[in-house]
């Protein structure tokens, strides 16, 4: 068994449509907590958070629906309202046909009114904005869409992106699919999302990142139990422990990890892969390359150990090599990264064969290991074997024999592959997904562009490879890499206006 050791906090597992009307269908059935308590409790914490980042609200504009979305829209404007500022409600599809927590909160909301701060438009046509006024609320469409947007909800989409003014989403912009992250049609463009109990996978596939701003979680009473089926969740340093240097006795007690790597040309990969790796304060870099590229690692690489196989004329590996590296990486417990310029030789392919069949060390695979993995008809793999596999899209393609499409349906490829193949895939892209044998997807909620410079993608293979042999489990190792990235990035940005450079990411 791959031991797997990432452990989410729920606050950061993503539901899909399916799933929050589940738990919301639990909640008031199993818990007697009526729907109008539950979104009393999600509009009003929306409500603070807006008042605590603005004090000085006049007026603002909500779009609303028919459904429950707008019900979380008309409490946020009951508690704007108590803070004297006006409110404008447009009622997309009118008010005749609203849900009836929605209909209970409209009547609220008029008796609430003492000084006609309220003005209603009972459908999109006609409706003229107020001259001043801060935000646009997005009430339209939550978890209930169920198509491309229809009728005039396209038309008051495309007003509102087209608005100076901010728009804030309750529970999902309007238009974005929660589970695919696709738009369907248009999507409202949001500024801040108010996610109720439960952020959306959307929130981080596809077009979800550019629409829906930042995510604010609004937490509302579920038991945690109901969410337990969930399989996806956000990466977040709120969470994942990155490691911190402890100094070892001896350099073979403190992380010792092979890099079998290299072909005439392609020693480069190999060497970024190394010099990241040899930054997490690993004990001891063992490269093996074939022996007719020693002197190029012995030149650019003065830590690391280096041990090379065949002949002086061997530039590439080859088959004969195979029982010759598995002896080397008998020496010592360590883990194994394969693949950073090895060639696409014949013999190569059927020198990661053996060396696969064989080794029961724990493997990072990256790289040409990829290409020549993608080559065989099957993957050498024991049921014991720890693999990690990294590939980018191009890769993760070959790898399949299939195409993959984007974001959600990359998700589905990787929790498939990884549980038919008992391993663990850290597929490159936007976002970063990492998937494992159980089936659980962990999605990057940062720019990953910022990486997809040539050489960015030899660093982050270095960093898993360097916590896979600290001793972290393969999920952990993953996780903890891409985040080192976004941390250097982040103050990165935060520092200078320099672009940044892969070496950055070392
Ligand atoms: N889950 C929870 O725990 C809690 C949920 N809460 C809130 O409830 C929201 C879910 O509410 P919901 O189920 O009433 O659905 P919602 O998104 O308001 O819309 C449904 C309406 O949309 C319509 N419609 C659908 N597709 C359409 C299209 N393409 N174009 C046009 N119209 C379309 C559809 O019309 P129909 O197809 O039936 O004619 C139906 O009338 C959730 O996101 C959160 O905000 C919180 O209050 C508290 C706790
Ligand atoms: N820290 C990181 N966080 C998220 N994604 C990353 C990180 N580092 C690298 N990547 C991903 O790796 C990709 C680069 O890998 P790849 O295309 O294999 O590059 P190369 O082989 O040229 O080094 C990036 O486009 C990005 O998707
Ligand atoms: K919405």
């Amino acid at each position: 068994m791959v031991k797997e050791t990432l452990d989410a906090p729920y606050s950061h597992y993503l539901l899909d449509a399916e799933l929050s009307q589940k738990v919301d269908h639990r909640t008031t059935e199993e818990m007697d907590i009526d729907g109008f308590t539950l979104m009393e409790i999600a509009g009003s914490s929306a409500a603070k958070k807006i008042l605590q980042h603005n004090k000085q609200l006049q007026h603002n504009v909500f779009l609303c629906g028919k459904g429950n979305n707008a019900g979380d829209a008309l409490v946020v404007a009951r508690y704007l309202l108590q803070h004297d500022a006006r409110v404008t409600l447009v009622f997309i599809s009118g008010t005749d046909d609203l849900s009836k927590d929605t209909q209970k909160n409209l009547k609220l909301l008029r008796a609430f009114d003492k000084k006609d701060r309220i003005t209603i438009y009972e459908k999109w046509s006609g409706f003229s904005a107020p001259n001043n006024y801060n935000f646009i609320i997005d009430g339209m469409l939550g978890t209930g869409l169920t198509s491309d947007l229809r009728g005039d909800y396209a038309k008051a989409v495309g007003w509102a992106n087209q608005q100076q003014h901010p728009v804030l989403a309750m529970d999902i912009p309007t238009g974005l699919h929660p589970d695919s992250g696709e738009k369907m049609g248009k999507a409202i463009e949001a500024v801040r999302t108010f996610s109720f109990g439960g952020r959306k996978q959307g929130f981080y596939l596809n077009d979800g990142p550019a629409v829906t701003g930042t995510i604010d979680y609004c937490d509302l009473p579920f038991p945690n139990a109901y969410k337990e089926d969930c399989k996806t969740f956000a990466l977040d340093t709120d969470w994942v422990s990155l490691p911190s240097y402890t100094p070892g006795k001896h350099k073979y007690d403190s992380g010792v990890l092979h890099i079998v790597a290299g072909s005439e040309g392609l020693t480069g990969a190999a060497i970024m892969a190394a010099r990241s790796a040899w930054a997490e304060g690993l004990g001891a870099i063992i490269i093996i390359c074939p022996r007719g590229l020693l002197s190029v690692f012995e030149h650019n690489l003065p830590s690391v150990i280096k041990k090379p196989v065949g002949k002086k004329e061997d530039y590439y590996f080859k088959e004969s090599h195979a029982e010759q590296v598995q002896d080397i990486l008998q020496e010592k417990e360590s883990s194994m990264l394969l693949g950073p310029g090895l060639g696409r030789n014949t013999d190569t392919i059927s020198f990661v064969e053996q060396l696969l069949t064989t080794t029961t060390t724990d493997t990072i695979i990256d790289a040409d290991g990829l290409w020549c993995l993608s080559q065989l008809e099957e993957w050498p793999k024991t049921d014991q074997a720890n693999w990690i596999l990294t590939p980018h899209p191009g890769e993760l393609q070959k790898l399949i024999k299939d195409e993959i499409g984007e974001g959600h349906q990359r998700l589905n490829t990787v929790r498939k592959l990884c549980q038919e193949n008992n391993t663990t895939i850290l597929s490159k892209g936007m976002p970063g997904i990492i998937g494992t044998p159980s089936r659980k997807c962990y999605l990057t909620n940062y720019n990953t562009n910022y990486f997809a410079r040539a050489g960015s993608g030899d660093v982050l293979a270095g960093k898993v490879s360097a916590f896979s042999a600290l001793g972290l489990a393969a999920d952990e190792s993953c996780a903890a890499a891409l985040l080192n990235g976004q941390q250097k990035l982040s103050s990165l940005q935060k520092d200078t206006n320099k672009i940044p450079e892969p070496t950055d990411f070392i």
